[in-house]
């Protein structure tokens, strides 16, 4: 955002009537949100602080009653303009007690935030807490990175947040996402042809990344046209989680699905399966004979799979065999050792391979990188996806998708109702339908992350993965009519 406000400038755009236009967007949504009463304003000594001020401003123009409590003395130049706007002094730090208004806003920091809060900052966001006031915070809950999302020292829980031009990473990574509360955009006279100069690496996960890359559904589809998609079964007693990201898949638009079963798994997975296929596949010999159908494109190996020679063995032959292959569960953990041998694997099937890690998969393969949380997920995802040449899904509530070439995405789809067993191997099963359908990788996970939350956001409490499948048909055509695709004869008309 720094950067934004910079080329901003250098555009033609002057940086105080952006923070006049920040100000206004700021005293229009606490005068929404707090109709009467009294305001306090929390205002730092740099540009946050200088949005807060000139807030007050135009609040108390408006005739709202506002008191101002500043920690120091304003350093910028537009922060120090805008106090210089403030007709009254503004009183000390000490003097502030929440329960007295109706709403606090607090504008201490914002993207300039560089180490944690401390003295009289940390005191008004501590009594913040204390007192449960109502709080609109301006860019940012201060104390929260933009960069990570990580709590510098303490931060406030807002009720609502007001950024501009566009949200950043802190916005919608963990904590920081949850302590924003509802997070408003404003337009504040920032170009959007300032994004082709800075060239930004670090998305949002919505279909204005991707849907150039989503297929459309065409009239002479046809089965073999939408890729076909394989997925490993587990033993005997642990099919269950294969067949969630088999049914993911179709559901999710492979044309074709084929589970693979040891000879041991295959009565059980017959007596199971219906619209996806079953094929009997002992070791890497047996295999090698069926990757000779070129049309099996995209497999899932990993979920309740259990054994992790064969695992390293199977994701070797496939990626030699110039396949796409999605790795997750016990295929991600049967390479704890032999992490060395999977970026290999990696750096020489490039755009083929995805890792979907949680957090506890993800320090297994990349110890040293897990051990510094501090640096944000992206920073994380894309390390990982460096170093391994796959693209990297680090799943959570704040699930991040990185590509060897430095792109992140961070996904907003997600829900606490996805917090349950299996829906890992259904996240799985949807990555690989989109690779079946040729779509590269790192747009792949982001279409399947993005659906995966859609779909759980449509039945809410009480979701168990076995749900998931079903919901996908109705996230992918709510996917379609926010592009304004749609599946010829859908819906029937008389
Ligand atoms: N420049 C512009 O034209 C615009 C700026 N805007 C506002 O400006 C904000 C960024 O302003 P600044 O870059 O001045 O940064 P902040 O106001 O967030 O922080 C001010 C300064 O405090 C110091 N600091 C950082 N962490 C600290 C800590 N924990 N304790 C004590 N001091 C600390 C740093 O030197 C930092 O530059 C945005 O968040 C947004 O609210 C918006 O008004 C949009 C337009
Ligand atoms: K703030």
């Amino acid at each position: 955002m720094a950067q934004a406000d910079e080329m901003a400038a250098k555009l033609g755009g002057c940086s105080y009537s952006l923070m006049q236009a920040a100000a206004a967007a700021v005293a229009n949504r606490a005068d929404a949100m707090a109709p009467s009463g009294p305001i306090a304003v929390l205002a730092g000594t740099g540009n946050n602080g200088g949005d807060a001020v000139l807030a007050a401003h135009y609040l108390r123009a408006r005739g709202r009653s506002v008191r101002l409590f500043m920690p120091g003395a304003a350093k910028g130049d537009d922060a120090g303009r805008a106090m210089s706007e403030w007709a009254s002094q503004s009183e000390s730090p000490e003097a502030f007690l929440p329960g007295e208004f109706a709403l606090v806003i607090d504008g201490l920091f914002g993207a300039g935030l560089q180490r944690p809060l401390d003295g009289a900052a940390a005191e008004l966001v501590r009594r913040l807490g204390e007192g449960k006031a109502r709080v609109l915070s301006i860019d940012l809950p201060s104390g929260v990175s933009g960069e990570t999302g990580q709590v510098l020292g303490s931060a406030p829980q807002a009720e609502a947040t007001v950024t501009f031009f566009r949200r950043k990473p802190g916005h919608l990574l963990q904590p920081g996402a949850a302590l924003c509360g509802k997070v408003t955009v404003a337009d504040i006279g920032i170009p959007a042809t300032v994004l082709h100069q800075i060239q930004p690496q670090t998305f949002a996960n919505q279909p204005p990344l991707w849907r150039h890359r989503l297929l459309k559904p065409g009239e002479a589809d046809h089965k073999y046209a939408r890729g076909h998609a394989v997925v490993f079964s587990g033993g005997p007693s642990h099919t269950g989680a294969a067949r969630l990201a088999a049914m993911a898949a179709l559901r999710g638009g492979a044309g074709l699905v084929t589970m693979f079963a040891a000879g041991s798994a295959m009565a059980v997975n017959a007596a199971h399966l219906t619209a996806v296929m079953l094929r009997r596949c002992d070791d890497v010999g047996q295999l090698a004979d069926h990757l000779a159908d070129g049309r099996l494109n995209a497999f899932v190996l990993g979920p309740g799979f259990g054994s992790a020679d064969k695992a390293r063995a199977y994701a070797a032959a496939i990626l030699e065999a110039r396949r796409a292959l999605v790795l997750d569960a016990d295929g991600l953990t049967a390479f704890r050792d032999h992490a060395a041998d999977l970026f290999l694997l990696g750096a020489t099937n490039a755009a083929r391979l995805v890792l979907t890690p949680h957090m506890g998969e993800f320090a297994r393969l990349f110890p040293d990188i897990a051990a510094e949380p501090e640096r944000g997920k992206p920073y994380m995802a894309r390390m990982a996806a460096a170093r391994s040449g796959a693209v990297v899904v680090l799943k959570g509530s704040d699930t991040v998708i990185a590509a060897p070439d430095g792109r992140a995405a961070i996904n907003a789809t997600g829900t606490p109702a996805l917090a349950t067993a299996g829906t890992g191997d259904v996240l799985a099963g949807l990555v690989g339908a989109q690779l079946a359908n040729d779509v590269p990788p790192f747009e792949a996970a982001c279409i399947a992350v993005w659906l995966h939350g859609v779909a759980a956001r449509l039945y809410g409490p009480g979701l168990i993965a076995e749900d998931l499948p079903g919901l996908v048909p109705q996230a992918i055509a709510r996917l379609h009519s926010l592009c304004g695709f749609s599946l010829p004869g859908w819906p029937p008309q008389e």
